[in-house]
């Protein structure tokens, strides 16, 4: 029970504005990718498009093999979790639940509540009445227990505080190992979702930064370290995304994987050879200007 997805050359246009340019990615089914990216890189609205809230100007979308438009079998197991979407607000969360209930068929209302329980959200209450937090809890609530097929967290985390946020991140691994599914995570906080992510898409400007397994992303780029003329002698060739110096000492962040020979070559010039996070990674490759 996952969608796959297919997006080639996916232009999204808002009156003067192009949101999404010639964009083209796969999700895999059954993993959980990470749609990670600046503000205003066009997130939300890879999202809308792939949840059939929003139609593309140009180009091809394929949920499960289907264009999500007006098909109801595709938009029944495809669920959107963003701030303002999704959960009815002025409705108390009980019907909310009730209503899913009858509605999604995977919805798995003991999970929906132990989720309430772990949140401390109060059936009765309607999300209006809550806090931002306790209201994007809700959401978290809805998207982890509607199972759909396709679920889709646009910045669900937003006013959760961090032990909601973690309490959030350890419900999604604990369900999605027993009921694998394909989930897209957009969100800001690399650091704290990249331990959950199989895949990684990175959008800048409205385009397809980089898509990549998270495995290969973790061996990509290096910090270089060590007396100045050699880290520049050894970086010379690769592509520079930072390069600090503190006194006689460089420190230089590359965009490049380095093989056996060059950690060995660069260990035999006194370079100290260190990963990059996601994080920085996403910092450095998505800069205005990045540094040659
Ligand atoms: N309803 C809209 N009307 C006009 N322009 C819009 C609309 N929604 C988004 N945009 C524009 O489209 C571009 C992409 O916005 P989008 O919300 O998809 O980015 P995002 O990556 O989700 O950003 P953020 O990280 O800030 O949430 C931005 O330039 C934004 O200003």
């Amino acid at each position: 029970m996952s969608f796959g997805v297919e997006v080639q050359d996916l232009t999204v246009e808002y009156g003067r504005t192009v949101a999404l340019e010639r964009a083209s990615l796969t999700l895999a089914p059954g993993a959980i990718h990470g749609l990670l990216g600046r503000n205003g890189s066009g997130k939300t609205t890879l999202l809308s498009v792939l949840a059939a809230f929003r139609r593309p100007s140009a180009g091809r979308v394929l949920v499960d093999g289907e264009d999500p438009w007006e098909n109801p079998r595709v938009m029944a197991g495809t669920c959107l979790v963003r701030e303002s979407g999704d959960v009815e607000v002025d409705t108390g969360m009980k019907d909310t639940l009730d209503y899913l209930e009858r509605a999604r068929p995977h919805f798995d209302r003991d999970l929906a509540d132990r989720l309430m329980d772990t949140f401390e959200l109060d059936p009765r209450r309607k999300p209006t009445k809550l806090s931002r937090g306790k209201r994007s809890a809700f959401g978290a609530v809805v998207g982890l227990a509607t199972r759909a097929e396709l679920t889709l967290f646009d910045e669900v985390y937003l006013g959760m505080d961090a032990p909601s946020r973690h309490a959030f991140y350890d419900a999604l691994l604990e369900d999605y190992v027993e009921h694998p599914r394909t989930i897209v995570l957009s969100s800001h906080l690399i650091e704290e979702i990249e331990r959950l992510l199989e895949h990684v898409v990175i959008l800048d400007r409205g385009g397809v930064l980089l898509a990549e397994d998270a495995d290969v992303l973790g061996a990509r780029g290096a910090r270089v370290t060590g007396p100045g003329p050699a880290v520049d002698a050894f970086v010379a060739g690769r592509r520079v995304l930072r390069r600090e110096q503190l006194g006689p000492t460089v420190q230089a962040t590359v965009d490049a994987t380095l093989d056996d020979a060059a950690r060995a070559e660069a260990h035999a010039a006194g370079l100290e050879v260190g990963p990059v996070d996601l994080q920085s990674l996403v910092v450095h490759l998505t800069a205005k200007e990045p540094a040659r």
